[in-house]
Order: structure tokens, then C-alpha cells, then sequence
């Protein structure tokens, strides 16, 4: 029996990156002559990596899109954002402590992140973090993301973890449903960026703060799992 993997989305989950998300995306609407997005565009901007996050935020300000264009926009805002990190991005309250219990508990833990893995790790190393976790997954990492079941169980392959021991701990709709995807017990926090109550994606446990998160929860959470198919 491997022992339990507790899986973390980045964005909005691990670490509160939006200031810095959002400081950089409005460094590529200056670019292109646009007004900036605001926190609560952040909201539904965030979710499917940077690209697709620039790609909307141009749809909002009406801004037509080609390809090259976007291209362009993209390598800008990644050395932007790379420059600045960690900028305002730091963990949640509670995280550290939270990592702290379950690894005392024999649990692993892992990131499945829609981010590209180069930014993932790169943000994840300038906050002391990256040897926490036995796997690192970004939305560029395999061929699927999130809300593919795959990204999580393909996470849980890398980490060495077994697919009806683990859980996933989320902000967004698209973590909800690729646990639910992958037949993986969801955990969905309030405290992220998504435009609906994360509740209304059924996770099968809402935690107001990693106060609450610890290996009786985990185990809870599996041991009541239904299985897949
Ligand atoms: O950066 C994004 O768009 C999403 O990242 P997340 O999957 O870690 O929330
Ligand atoms: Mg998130």
C-alpha cells in the first residue's frame, strides 16, 4: 500500500499569485494599447494558464486575437512575470503548517497546476517549497490539463502514488472536475480566484482554511471515495 498523496493546485490554492498574475498581465494590455483588467476579472481570467488568460482578457476589452499576436504576448508576459518573482506571491495562511502535519503523518505531496511546469517550478523554488512535493505538474507537462482526469492521475503516477490514494485540493472548476474526472475525492477552497462558489461544483468537502486540512481529513475522504466506472 503506497502511502496517500495530497494533491495541490497552485494558483489560488497553494499560493495567492493574482497580484502578480494580474501586475504582469497588465503589462501586455499596456503593450497592446489595452485598459487593465481588474481583481475581479481575475476571477475567471485565471484557470487555464497564461495564454488562454490573455487570450480572455483581450475578448473582454474587445480586442480581436491572431495567433502570432498572442505568441508575441505570451513570451512577454512570461519574461515579465519571471522577472518579478516571487513579487506579492506567498502561501496561504496555514499552508505551511498543513504540509508540516501531513508529511509528519507519512503523507506525500504533490502539484497539478494548469500554470506552464517551467513557471510552476520556478515560482515553487523562489519560495523555498519545491522539495515539499514528489511531483510538479504544469498544464504544458503532458498532453492533457485540467479538467482532464489525466492530468491528476498522471500526476499521481509521478509521484510514485496510487490512483485510489489521493485527494485534490482546489480553487477552480476546472480542479473539481478533473478529481472528478479521475474518480479522486475533491477539497475545494473559497479563498482562491473563481467566478463561482466553489461549493457549486460539489467537491465532495469545502475547507475555509488549512486550519482544517490534515491527515484525518485525507483519510476521511478516501476511505468514503467511489471507485472509478
Ligand atoms: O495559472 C492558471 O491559469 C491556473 O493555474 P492553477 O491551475 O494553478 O490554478
Ligand atoms: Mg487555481
Amino acid at each position: 500500500m503506497t502511502s496517500p498523496l495530497v494533491i495541490f493546485d497552485l494558483d489560488g490554492t497553494l499560493i495567492d499569485t493574482a497580484p502578480d498574475l494580474m501586475a504582469s498581465l497588465n503589462h501586455v494590455m499596456d503593450l497592446n494599447g489595452l485598459d487593465h483588467v481588474t481583481f475581479d476579472d481575475m476571477t475567471w481570467l485565471v484557470g487555464q494558464g497564461a495564454k488562454v488568460m490573455i487570450e480572455r482578457a483581450w475578448k473582454l476589452h474587445n480586442h480581436p486575437s491572431s495567433p502570432d499576436e498572442l505568441d508575441a504576448a505570451f513570451e512577454a508576459f512570461l519574461v515579465h512575470y519571471a522577472a518579478g518573482m516571487p513579487g506579492k506571491s506567498e502561501p496561504y495562511p496555514g499552508l505551511l503548517a498543513a504540509l508540516d502535519r501531513l508529511e509528519a503523518a507519512g503523507m506525500r505531496l504533490a502539484v497539478c497546476t494548469n500554470k506552464s511546469e517551467k513557471l510552476a517550478l520556478q515560482l515553487l523554488d523562489c519560495l523555498d517549497l519545491t522539495h515539499r512535493f514528489s511531483a510538479i505538474t504544469g498544464g504544458d507537462t503532458f498532453d492533457v490539463k485540467k479538467p482532464h482526469g489525466d492530468h491528476i492521475l498522471r500526476t499521481i503516477d509521478r509521484a510514485g502514488g496510487s490512483h485510489d490514494n489521493a485527494v485534490m485540493i482546489g480553487d477552480s472548476i476546472n480542479d473539481i472536475l478533473a478529481a472528478q474526472n479521475a474518480s479522486v475525492p475533491a477539497i475545494g477552497v473559497p479563498f482562491g480566484y473563481s467566478d463561482k462558489p466553489v461549493e457549486s461544483f460539489n467537491p465532495d468537502i469545502v475547507i475555509e482554511h488549512f486550519d482544517r486540512l490534515d491527515a484525518a481529513l485525507v483519510e476521511s475522504l478516501i476511505a468514503a471515495r467511489i471507485p472509478a466506472g
